[in-house]
């Protein structure tokens, strides 16, 4: 071991003596709270005096429970601080830092070492830093600037100085097992060691190889719009979900992980990246997809057709005669013109066109339709739509109010209370007594108590329509949707130039899927727009921020609701247009309509063009396969050329593929994915390769991402990644169609370090865009 090592070797051994003296004084005090907080439940109301007697010794009885509280909760809080620190030192124990600078400050002349590490660690006295957070702010020199100038941003302005070193090390078990001295770039050792790695169910931190450019995404701290447009494999999430430990960490006074919430594409990317906060010692945000915030809303309502429903179509049912016609309606349902249309609709509703149910009981109307209609129109228009219906509800309730009245003296009523079981009878008594403070002599009064009990008949009756009034469920806002369809010609009111393409087809189309009770994913969203503007928009105004991953999947108008349904937060959103399969997005080629969501002065825009995902040579041939892909670099990660093997019949391809696994398996390869075109397709594929041992079959609502060799349809494996892929059949057959190009691009850019493709017969005419070279045809 040379000079240097040995004293690099010293130094982390008395970190990690640090280390071990400060676990071992927070396991004594992580156990001392568990006991207070166990010691305080369990004698919780031994210290509580409850007398209320007289209001004084109400009073006493509150305060001393709120005192009995009070400890317990601080008892509990400093428990949890313990144990979160203790966690954090444990995994310190493994690795304590990664990263050194040697900074030498303006002003001085003295050179520092400052270590970086998942955490802070400082002496026995607290007062001298031994490592330094990396998320601190001298640890942005360590990631932005090679040797030479540089400069960090601090709450107290900007201080400048001299980079004279940058260190990496690799650390297993206490023992550093190597260490570079990084000049230009950093991370290619640290990046060429953690890339080369094979997957595992998770993703990881990149904590000890954040590049530069992923710094700036991380630590953006200005508008409240920053969108990430990046190639496959950049980044992007990892990015993010570093930012969110690195807003944490910042603002860790005020910001807490359940205020801030990351839109995913599907529940096995959740499982997927559940990890990575965790190893920062961070706790997990809010994870969401937008489908089930759509479900939560709307399930109840109609069936609900999901995202990957549409998709499912869009790919498959290419000769069904409404073909045309649907894509048409998902396209212009997804646009901000539709959106300012709902708008428009709902602001021409303030003067005639809203539409309500009737309210019967017992069969008998109690107020019509009609009446409703016209009693809200005769309301004073100068008043906010919401307080017209508020109006309208009070109005509303007033029936109902006239209708307990008259139905009180209804035979029905006596002959209900004539029925009640004895069960019955003494719940009303006991619910009575409770009401009303009667005795058991004061009931005896038949009289009094035929006509308590009538009205709580009654009441208990009219119960559903006031729930319902409350709800505002009169409104027919399917009704209203609907009406926008009823008559195509009535979209001129609101729109300047040109109907949408095949327009009087969109109207009968989606008037026949309503009465049908259903609503297509592309109707979802726009829906829940119109109910909110007119019932009033329920805001989350707790969420102080919003990640948005594989943003490129999501309209312009799903924008546009999330912000309205965020007013208080900012936003991150991150895409990679090359990979949108959706048909609304396939004719956009980047994030533009984003600009007008909070203003040019309000959003920011990086780009990221390096990927890190795949080797080099899946890079290179994967980048020819979209337009826009010359910009896009490799980091220098050597492996095999991508394999074209063209096959002559279904037989022969599922021949292939299991030997191909099986040689896959050989190379102890953890997850190796063959990627289908459709669900359907996948399901034909797995019939086929059953015979190969645990292989599974991934369909839109797993959960896990599994290990092993699993078959998967292209756009279930956004966002993930694998070891090896093989491109079930990459023919011409199956993706001859142009707008199939960034479904087969996303395809292909989930390997890590294999890629197999095969084709039954001729191939795609995609691969005659990838460079010479990039892959070997067999
Ligand atoms: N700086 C880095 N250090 C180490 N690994 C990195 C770094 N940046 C990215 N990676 C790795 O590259 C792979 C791809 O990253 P990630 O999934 O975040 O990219 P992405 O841009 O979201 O990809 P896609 O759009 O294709 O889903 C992951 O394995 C991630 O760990």
């Amino acid at each position: 071991m040379d000079k240097g090592l040995r004293q690099e070797q010293e130094h982390l051994d008395s970190i990690l003596e640090t280390i071990t003296e400060q676990i071992s004084k927070l396991e004594g005090e992580t156990d001392q709270h568990r006991k207070e907080v166990v010691n305080i439940r369990k004698n919780f109301w031994d210290e509580v005096k409850v007398n209320t007697d007289s209001f004084d010794d109400y009073l006493e009885t509150i305060i001393s429970l709120r005192q009995q509280a009070q400890e317990l909760s601080v008892s509990q809080s400093s428990h949890k601080q313990a144990s979160k620190r203790l966690s954090t030192l444990q995994r310190m124990q493994e690795i304590p830092y990664f990263g050194r600078i040697d900074f030498t400050e303006e002003g001085t002349s003295e050179v520092e070492r400052f270590y970086i590490g998942v955490s802070t660690l400082t002496d026995a006295s607290g007062e001298n830093f031994l490592i330094y957070d990396w998320r601190a702010p001298i640890s942005s020199v360590y990631y932005d600037y090679p040797p030479g100038p540089a400069e960090y941003d601090t709450p107290g302005g900007v201080v400048g100085g001299v980079l004279d070193r940058k260190w990496q090390y690799i650390i297993r078990d206490g023992v550093i097992e190597s260490m570079f001295d990084t000049s230009i770039t950093i991370g290619d050792e640290i990046l060429q060691h953690v890339l080369g790695k094979g997957t595992d169910k998770h993703l990881h931190s990149i904590v000890s190889s954040i590049q530069q450019e992923q710094n700036q995404i991380i630590r953006y701290d200005k508008g409240r719009l920053l969108i990430v447009q990046g190639a496959a494999g950049s980044g992007k999430t990892s990015a993010a979900l570093q930012r969110i430990a690195y807003l944490l960490y910042k603002y860790r006074e005020w910001l807490k992980a359940d205020q801030i919430i990351l839109f995913s594409p599907n529940a096995m990317f959740n499982s997927y990246v559940s990890r990575v906060l965790p190893e920062l010692g961070e706790e997990n945000m809010q994870q969401v997809t937008f489908q089930e915030y759509l479900s939560h809303r709307l399930g109840d309502s109609f069936q609900l057709e999901d995202t990957y429903g549409q998709l499912e179509y869009v790919l498959t049912a290419k000769d069904e005669p409404s073909y045309q016609t649907r894509t048409a309606n998902i396209r212009f349902k997804a646009s901000l013109r539709y959106f300012e249309i709902i708008k428009a609709y709902r602001q021409s509703l303030e003067s005639s066109g809203m539409i309500f149910k009737g309210m019967k009981f017992r069969g008998k109307p109690i107020v019509t339709a009609k009446q409703i209609t016209e009693r809200f129109y005769s309301s004073n228009s100068s008043l906010r739509f919401y307080n017209r219906l508020e109006k309208l509800t009070e109005w509303l309730n007033e029936r109902i109010d006239e209708t307990e009245k008259v139905e009180l003296t209804k035979p029905w009523v006596q002959e209900e209370i004539e029925l009640l079981s004895k069960d019955d009878y003494q719940k009303a008594y006991t619910y009575l007594q409770k009401k009303h403070g009667y005795t058991e002599e004061s009931f005896d009064d038949y009289e009094r108590e035929s006509k308590l009990l009538s009205r709580m008949l009654v009441r208990k009756k009219l119960k559903p329509l006031r729930e319902s009034i409350k709800m505002l469920r009169f409104i027919d806002m399917k009704g209203i949707y609907k009406q926008l369809f009823a008559n195509p010609l009535q979209i001129n009111m609101w729109i300047d130039g040109n109907r949408p393409k095949k327009w009087e087809d969109i109207c009968l189309l989606t008037v026949k899927m309503l009465d049908e009770g259903k609503l297509f994913y592309e109707d979802a969203t726009p829906f829940l727009l119109l109910k909110e503007l007119i019932q009033g928009f329920q805001t989350n105004v707790s969420i102080k921020h919003v990640l948005v991953d594989e943003a490129q999947d999501y309209s312009p108008f799903q924008f546009e609701f999330l912000k309205r349904l965020f007013p208080s937060a900012r936003m991150t959103v991150l895409g990679d247009f090359n990979q949108a399969i959706f048909a609304h997005a396939s004719e956009m080629a980047d994030f533009h309509t984003l600009k007008g969501l909070y203003g040019a002065d309000e959003t920011h825009t990086i780009n990221l063009t390096r990927s890190y995902r795949s080797t080099k040579p899946i890079v290179d041939f994967t980048r020819g396969l979209v337009s826009g892909g010359e910009q896009i670099t490799a980091f220098e990660r050597d492996g095999v050329v991508p394999v074209l093997t063209q096959v002559s019949n279904r037989d022969e391809l599922h021949h292939c593929i299991t030997s191909k696994i099986a040689e896959l398996k050989g190379r102890q390869y953890n997850t190796i994915a063959v990627i289908c075109k459709s669900a359907a397709e996948s399901s034909i594929a797995y019939d086929a390769l059953r015979g190969i041992d645990e292989m599974k079959l991934v369909k839109s609502g797993s959960i896990e991402y599994e290990q092993g060799v699993v078959i998967i349809p292209a756009y279930l494996a956004k966002g993930i990644e694998f070891d090896a892929v093989i491109i079930y059949d990459a023919s011409v057959e199956v993706y001859g169609n142009e707008s199939l190009r960034r479904l087969f691009y996303t395809a292909c850019t989930r390997a890590m370090h294999h890629l197999q493709l095969y084709s039954i017969g001729k191939p795609s005419s995609f691969l005659l865009n990838a460079a010479t070279g990039s892959f070997i045809q067999n």
